[in-house]
């Protein structure tokens, strides 16, 4: 069991790592951050053009190794172009890179339009290592309905994610709702689903207990996140309807509206969600 499984450690607020890794790194714990999440499409950008591959690998290892210096827990993530990142792989380089990454870190981001099969291949594999797997999925364009964000959170947890994430970009304050509401009817629909979580003792309507139980007997868990500057508080209150992990930025914003980890773990401590 990973020792990240424990009912004071979320929700977490997780530093997101985009530039100058190692000084961002010690930077965000002193921001306040409970994890860190590196960046690797934006971070090994630049590696790549200037070296060969044997050498980026290099230089990714004493890098990690030099993060893992600050005691916190990684996320390794390399973001797709279609989904809000940098990366311009094919799907076939982009798990080669997470599978060389996956010893080094606790967590992996999959994103849930990768091919299926790979996929299956790296959830066994992270599992099998006592890592992490975040499935993500980003909605810049469009603003799914409850059902299709339902369904991405069922279906991604029956995959094996330990975490689904659901990125949306909002419309309107109702847009947040909905996603919240998704979130909070498909934790439901994993818990009734299974049997072993029902002890009797926990009261029913606290989503928050139920995320942190879900946390420690191993069970999926969801991140929500609405982007957009009118939906940064959306970032704060989400841990409300059970999401886990507030994602924030160290040096620089990473997607529309992030606030930065110090301003997420104080409204989160404010809140007395932490
Ligand atoms: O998926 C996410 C969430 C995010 O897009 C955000 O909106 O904070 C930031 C990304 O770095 C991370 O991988």
């Amino acid at each position: 069991m990973s020792e990240y499984r424990n009912l004071t450690f979320y929700p977490a607020a997780v530093g997101t790592i985009t530039e100058d890794a190692i000084h961002s790194a010690f930077f965000g714990r002193e921001l306040g951050a409970d994890i860190l999440e590196i960046r690797f499409d934006l971070i090994l950008d630049g590696l790549l053009s200037e070296l060969n591959e044997k050498a980026v690998r290099k230089e990714c290892v004493s890098l990690i190794r030099e993060i893992r210096k600050t005691g916190l827990p990684v996320i390794g993530t390399f973001r797709s172009k279609k989904e809000g990142g940098n990366m311009d792989l094919n799907s076939r380089d982009a798990f080669k890179w997470m599978r060389f990454v996956l010893p080094y870190v606790d967590f992996i981001d999959i994103e849930w339009s990768s091919p299926k099969g790979k996929m299956r291949k790296l959830i066994d594999s992270a599992h099998q290592n006592q890592k992490q797997v975040i499935i993500s999925s980003h909605y810049f364009d469009q603003m799914p309905s409850k059902k299709q964000m339902m369904k991405m959170i069922v279906s991604s947890q029956k995959a094996g994610a330990d975490i689904s994430k659901i990125a949306v970009m909002p419309k309107d304050d109702a847009d947040v709702l909905k996603l919240f509401e998704a979130g909070l009817l498909s934790q439901k629909k994993v818990l009734q689903n299974d049997g072993t979580q029902k002890t009797g003792d926990e009261p029913k309507s606290d989503v928050r207990l139920e995320a942190k139980l879900k946390t420690n007997a191993g069970l999926g868990c969801v991140c929500l996140i609405a982007m957009g500057g009118s939906y940064q508080y959306s970032r704060i209150i989400a841990p409300v309807f059970g999401s886990v992990l507030s994602y924030g930025y160290v040096t620089m914003p990473a997607a529309p509206g992030q606030l930065r980890v110090d301003e997420i773990k104080s409204g989160l401590k404010s809140l007395n969600l932490r």
